[in-house]
């Protein structure tokens, strides 16, 4: 049991009922009948026995008779982390998976994306996606935008709106040979991610930071990532990108950046390969690179479902955890189809049992390994995890109320008597939103949401 012995801290909210969540030496952990309290910053306040209402809620002050039970086939876990997603993507998500990226890109994304400079297109795409995932569970989002940055500041105060925890990227790019109109020069793109970095952080959003974004290599210049790695390790921003997704697309940075030792020197000799840097896909990343990546404390987003659905690769996730690399889970909208982690967290153990085929001595991913990639392990890649990740006094709490049984949803109880471990395989297999009751972060109860006039 853990308490702080800040008995003075006011308490907002208290829960008993089941939680689970991951911390670094167990993959699920399983506290059964606990009462967790919620301070007025949404902290998680202590954590204590159900047994001991009367002595913790003399302690802290509360009500014993205000405090909210859960039901037998309910639970709490951690909200879940999105590593990588493209909230400029989510228009088209479903659709145009029939090409490789680098067409893909050329064909669907590029002018697509241009299209964001119409603030009124900016607002609707935003608004959905940004209640989409919410609704989906995903407390915490790594959005890329687009160049426009007005567009992406707005994407920044609808997740601020709707509370949700969000890195926030305008998009660098000055090299576009097929759709010329969308990109930059190096000197507006180095411009604007001031104007960008410098405008959002004036709103004090709480919950809601900006990320340096350079596209990736084959989109920019090495001057415009020279800038870019000045920008954020002056400002100690964070950093994401795309590395080695593809075959075709290792092979076209090997012809533009000849004098580098590999995609990630590219990174690394720009200053962009920091311990706050999250780089999605990495499916064909050398050893040599991931020690790179570990030595830096850069981490790997893995997208298994745009992996999948462009025909990218499959990224051996056991190798990039070998390497004691940080590894999280990204939903990586539009080449990923879904905007949900759950459908994340199938598509990594599909990768990882498809690799087992491929050899039967893999060692396969567990899905108690897959829940810590989407909670603890994706804060972790976004060093976001003094905040957020899982439940331990002084952390925000960032939380799923999930119910298994719930009326006319997607999981039928059988033996009822599952106990918990049963119950959060059976949801991240076969749940979905209709399981996931209520969503909190930092303490907020941000879905349902809240009608505003
Ligand atoms: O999956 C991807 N989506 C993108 O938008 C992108 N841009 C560069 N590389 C990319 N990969
Ligand atoms: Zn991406």
């Amino acid at each position: 049991m853990t308490s702080s012995n800040e008995s003075a801290v006011d308490i907002a909210h208290v829960y008993r009922g089941t939680f689970v969540h991951s911390t670094d030496h167990t993959a699920v952990e399983i506290l059964e009948d606990r009462l967790l309290g919620v301070d007025m910053e949404g902290k998680i306040a202590f954590i204590g026995s159900g047994q001991e209402v009367d002595s913790l809620s003399q302690k802290w002050r509360f009500e014993a008779l205000a405090v909210t039970q859960l039901g037998q086939h309910e639970f709490f876990m951690p909200g879940m982390v999105d590593t990588h997603i493209h909230a400029s993507q989510y228009s088209y998500a479903g659709t145009a998976l029939d090409l490789p990226l680098l067409q893909w890109l050329n064909t669907y994304t590029f002018p697509v994306e241009a299209r964001y400079k119409d603030m009124g297109f900016a607002r609707n795409v935003y608004t959905h996606v940004v209640k989409r995932t919410l609704r989906n569970g995903t407390t915490t989002a790594c959005y890329f935008a687009t160049i426009h940055t007005d567009a992406a500041l707005l994407l920044g105060q609808i997740a601020n709106d709707f509370g949700q925890r969000a890195l926030v990227g305008k998009v660098c790019m000055d090299t576009n040979n097929f759709v010329p109109h969308y990109k930059e020069t190096a000197e507006e793109s180095q411009d604007e991610t001031n104007r960008f970095i410098g405008e959002l952080l004036k709103k004090k959003y709480p919950l809601v930071r900006p990320v340096v974004t350079p596209r990736f290599a084959p989109s920019c210049s090495s001057a415009l990532l020279g800038h870019l790695g000045e920008i954020a390790q002056n400002n100690n921003l964070h950093i994401q990108s795309h590395i080695s997704e593809t075959k075709e697309e290792v092979k076209l940075v090997k012809e533009l950046f000849p004098d580098y030792d590999s995609y990630t020197d590219v990174y690394h000799k720009h200053n962009l390969l920091t311990d706050k840097t999250v780089m999605a896909h990495g499916c064909h990343l050398t050893d040599e690179e991931l020690k790179l990546f570990r030595e830096k404390g850069a981490s790997v987003a893995h997208c298994p479902n745009s992996n999948i659905s462009l025909c990218s690769g499959m990224l051996d996730a056991r190798r990039v955890l070998n390497h004691k690399v940080k590894l999280g889970l990204g939903t990586d909208v539009a080449g990923g189809y879904s905007p949900s982690m759950l459908d994340a967290v199938r598509r990594t153990l599909d990768t990882s049992k498809a690799l087992t085929i491929q050899d039967p001595q893999y060692q396969t991913l567990t899905f108690e390994e897959v829940f810590r990639l989407a909670t603890l392990g994706g804060s972790q890649a976004l060093s976001l995890d003094e905040h957020t990740g899982n439940f331990k006094v002084g952390k925000d709490f960032d939380a799923l109320r999930v119910n298994t049984a719930i009326e006319g949803g997607p999981i039928d109880l059988i033996n009822h008597g599952e106990g918990p471990k049963v119950l959060l395989e059976k949801f991240l297999n076969l749940g979905d939103d209709r399981n996931i009751a209520e969503v909190y972060v930092a303490g907020k109860r941000v879905v349902p949401f809240v009608e505003r006039p």
